[in-house]
């Protein structure tokens, strides 16, 4: 098991800042070292207003390239759309924003296998992670169902899985494509960001139950060795 640092906040506003500036530091430090950084982002409402902060920052964003680290197979456009959202608040700013599910496109195994193809051509492993959480223990998209193994322990290669979570999450009940454990595990840096009693009780749980976790966070975390922190406010 990793190394876990958690970060409290006093409100909500100030876990935004702090992760914001987070953010930008491994931004800065992957411009400074190869010229340009390509991240994973955490879909869900919980990150946005930390988005909104670190899209002031001011950077070379035509260098960064942005990706969901999971997607709901929706149109684009769709409110429930992770790129989308994302893209509403980085594109301005002149980031690369890549969609990793095809528009018209209704097998999400397809759709897996195409965002791997993606993902492929980007420079890997990711600069940093963000990863989110649901109050069910999921993160990214990684979900119980008959794609749990597959995301969790397919191939170290596979970047991307296509994945029909079950039960269907009530707030976004649609097929997902997630990055898997292996291209989470890989990426440079890492970092949690939840809200709430109940995630933070659950994560803990989560944390403690490890390899044997019945929540996919628990079951992802078994996988990293890099350092995590977890920012969370009430
Ligand atoms: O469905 C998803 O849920 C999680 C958590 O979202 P939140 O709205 O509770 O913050 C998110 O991390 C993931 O990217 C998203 O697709």
């Amino acid at each position: 098991m990793t190394e876990i640092e958690w970060w409290d906040y006093e409100d909500t506003e100030e876990l935004a800042a702090a992760v914001a500036g987070d953010i930008q530091f491994v931004i800065e430090s992957a411009l400074d070292a190869r010229g340009s950084a390509v991240i994973a982002l955490a879909g869900g409402k919980t990150p946005m207003a930390a988005y909104e902060k670190l899209a002031q920052a001011k950077l070379d964003w035509k260098k960064v390239t942005i990706i969901p680290g999971d997607e709901r197979i929706v149109k684009l456009g769709d409110p429930m759309s992770n790129v989308t959202a994302l893209a509403k608040i980085f594109l301005p700013k002149g980031a690369r924003v890549k969609p990793i599910v095809p528009d018209a496109i209704s097998d999400y195994k397809a759709a897996g296998r195409s965002a791997d193809a993606l993902m492929q051509d980007l420079h890997w492993p990711l600069d940093f992670c963000l990863l989110g959480m649901g109050t069910d223990g999921h993160t990214a998209s990684i979900f119980p169902g008959p794609d749990f193994d597959e995301a969790l322990s397919g191939p170290k290669e596979r970047r991307a899985v296509g994945v029909m979570p079950e039960p269907l999450p009530p707030e976004a009940p649609v097929a997902r494509v997630t990055l898997s454990a292996a291209a989470i595990a890989s990426s440079k840096a890492l970092m949690i960001m939840i809200t709430g009693e109940e995630k933070k009780t659950l994560l803990e749980q989560a944390i403690e139950q490890g390899p044997s976790s019945k929540y996919p966070i628990g079951r992802v975390l078994a996988e990293v060795e890099l350092p995590v922190d977890i920012h969370w406010a009430a």
